[in-house]
């Protein structure tokens, strides 16, 4: 089991609100993702989880129990950092098993838990290695696995792939979504990576400032944004706005329009723009605009388009994916 709630937690350093009233329920097995730009509290948030940091005030509660007054290492949780966090003295066995060393568990059980753990995470040739001898992403699946050999009610992920490069990053995103899918466990994991948001969550939990903006599954999020704020951060490149008013729209102050959802013609549509930078990403081609219409906007269309800087075109939006919003930023339904 590992339910998560977290009702009105707050977070002052000092005289700065850093977490400012967040209502949360994280069910068994669910993986969450908290997602928000730099110092929005998302890092703060999952150690107040954890028990590193302390609420100013609120409740929280893992399986039901309150935990606000119980020390980390007796909530329940195993915490994957960034900078991976592990003892350089030590081997790879050592590593993954101290942590139920400490807790006293007899050695034949934390043998098992490693080998199964190691087993997992393809780590058994590295056992007697020491993390010098291993690669940074050999050095976050030790850490991932000293996590699971504890068999914690909840994982906590603090971007445990920020110091990975491109391709290692894909490789141990879909591993770590593998041991999710086998393990079942109830993970909570940070990172301000969208696409590993969008493909790793059930639930992502937007915040800025301190504040959630949007709890919803990724494809809510994408098809559905409570707000501007939303709107603009799911989503790669951001949704276009534009002022309703330069489209005679009377009942809502901006309209969203995700790049994805315009096409580009060179003989006729809905707005006439000039394309101001053209972007090849083989898959993909991202063309800039400016209409004297709409403004700048942003058009990504699927495969490889010979537009050029300075082209005329007619941009068409998709009748159907237009986002309404109102003087406040909310979406109007
Ligand atoms: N110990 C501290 N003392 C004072 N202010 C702090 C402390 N820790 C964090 N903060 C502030 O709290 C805010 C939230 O920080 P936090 O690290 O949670 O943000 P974040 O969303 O994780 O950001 P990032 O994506 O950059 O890691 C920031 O403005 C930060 O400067």
């Amino acid at each position: 089991m590992g339910s998560l709630q977290l009702k009105s937690v707050r977070k002052s350093f000092g005289t700065v609100d850093v977490i400012k009233g967040i209502d949360l329920d994280v069910k068994d097995g669910e993986f969450v993702i908290f997602v928000g730009p730099s110092g929005c509290g998302k890092s703060t948030l999952l150690r107040i989880i954890a028990g590193l940091e302390d609420a100013t005030s609120g409740s929280i509660t893992i399986d039901g129990a309150e935990v606000v007054t119980v020390p980390p290492a007796k909530r329940g949780i195993a915490m994957v950092f960034q900078s991976y966090a592990l003892y350089p003295h030590l081997t790879v066995k050592d590593n993954m098993g101290l942590g139920l060393k400490q807790a006293g568990a007899p050695k034949d059980e934390i043998e098992k838990r490693v080998a199964k753990a190691s087993g997992m995470l393809s780590l058994e040739k590295y056992l007697a290695r020491r993390p010098a001898e291993l690669s940074g992403g050999q050095r976050q699946r030790v850490a991932i696995g000293r996590a699971i050999v504890r068999e914690p009610k909840l994982f906590l992920f603090d971007e445990p792939l920020s110091n990975l490069d491109a391709a290692l990053r894909v490789n141990t995103r879909l591993e770590i979504a593998r041991l999710h899918r086998e393990l079942k466990a109830t993970m909570i994991y940070v990172t301000h990576d969208q696409v590993e948001a969008m493909t790793l969550a059930d639930k992502i939990v937007v915040l800025d400032a301190g504040v959630i903006q949007q709890v919803g599954s990724p494809m809510e999020l994408y098809n559905r944004p409570a707000n501007l704020f939303v709107a603009g951060f799911i989503g790669s490149p951001g949704m276009n706005f534009i002022d309703a008013e330069r489209l005679g729209i009377s009942d809502a102050r901006t309209i969203g329009v995700r790049p994805e959802h315009i096409t580009l013609s060179r003989e006729s549509g809905d707005w006439q723009a000039k394309a101001v930078h053209v972007e090849h990403l083989g898959a993909d081609t991202i063309v800039y605009l400016e209409s004297e219409k709409v403004g700048a906007f942003t058009v990504r269309l699927f495969g490889e388009h010979h537009y050029q800087p300075d082209d005329v075109v007619f941009a068409t939006p998709a009748a159907d994916q237009m986002h309404r919003f109102d003087a406040n930023g909310q979406a109007i339904r």
